[in-house]
């Protein structure tokens, strides 16, 4: 299965991170951390009114897609996606499956007003350290990937300064989700046991977070405008990466989400 091995090569990486490792974006004006300006996801989820909330996803490529688009001027694609309208940024940094970089964060950080997702497979808690060196606002972590630590990671997130997105795909990962009192809930509308994309996850799995007073992203397999407007009633906001970066003009394709 694809995301067991995923996690095997991320816990794989982890292992190997030292303290000069985490420590290594720092910014050096101000020794342990970065100078940067702080960005609230939650803040940029909630707070558009005139426009549908997209979180425009920086994904070179994807074990479903394959090749999707070389990123090889970081900021100009991010300063692209944040001209059309993006309210947050999401940075793939998965190498192996993926082909992201944590650099691709400390790289557009200074140039970047709106929040930074780091999007990866958290396994280890050092790599919470790492993301906040690196410049980010925000984290990925996924109930799949991490059970019954989900609450612990959630908890060590925030006291590193980091909002968590908590990724779920079926009714008992929305349950763990609660109870960690985790705000934003990203429902996932991709299996990723078998990587197949299916929209109605997100109806059927919303009704019960939003009950719960929690904002939700739908992720994945959202292509066309026509999406949104599916989705409008049940999500809060949109985490779209492929059909973005497959596009011939990312930021067009982006502007066509936002006005939706
Ligand atoms: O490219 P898409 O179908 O628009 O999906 C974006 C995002 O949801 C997807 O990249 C994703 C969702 N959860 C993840 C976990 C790890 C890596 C990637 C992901």
């Amino acid at each position: 299965m694809i995301l067991d091995q995923i996690v095997q090569a991320s816990t794989i990486r982890a292992e190997a991170l030292t303290p000069g490792h985490m420590s290594r974006f720092a910014d050096s004006r101000s020794m342990a951390h970065i100078g940067r300006e702080r960005f609230s996801l939650l803040k940029a989820i909630t707070g558009a009114v005139d426009r549908n909330s997209i979180i425009a996803e920086m994904k070179p490529a994807s074990p479903s897609k394959g090749h999707l688009r070389a990123i090889t001027d970081p900021v100009a694609v991010s300063q692209d996606l944040i001209g059309g309208g993006c309210c947050a940024l999401s940075v793939i940094t998965e190498p192996a499956f993926f082909h992201g970089s944590i650099t691709t964060i400390p790289a557009i950080r200074d140039e970047t007003k709106v929040p930074i997702l780091r999007k990866d497979f958290i396994v280890d808690k050092k790599q919470i350290e790492e993301t906040r060196n690196a410049g980010a606002d925000a984290v990925l972590l996924i109930t799949a990937v991490l059970g019954d630590q989900l609450g612990e990671f959630v908890d060590a997130a925030r006291k590193a300064g980091l909002e968590p997105l908590v990724e779920v795909h079926d009714r008992q990962e929305v349950r763990t989700a609660l109870d960690t009192g985790a705000d934003l809930i990203g429902i996932n509308n991709r299996n990723l046991k078998n990587l197949k994309t299916d929209l109605s996850t997100t109806i059927r799995l919303a009704p019960m977070i939003k009950r719960a007073d929690r904002t939700v992203i739908a992720e994945s397999g959202v292509t066309w405008p026509c999406d949104i407007r599916t989705l409008r009633s049940y999500a809060n906001g949109y985490l779209i990466g492929s059909s973005i970066m497959a596009a011939e003009n990312p930021r067009r394709r982006l502007e066509g989400f936002v006005y939706a």
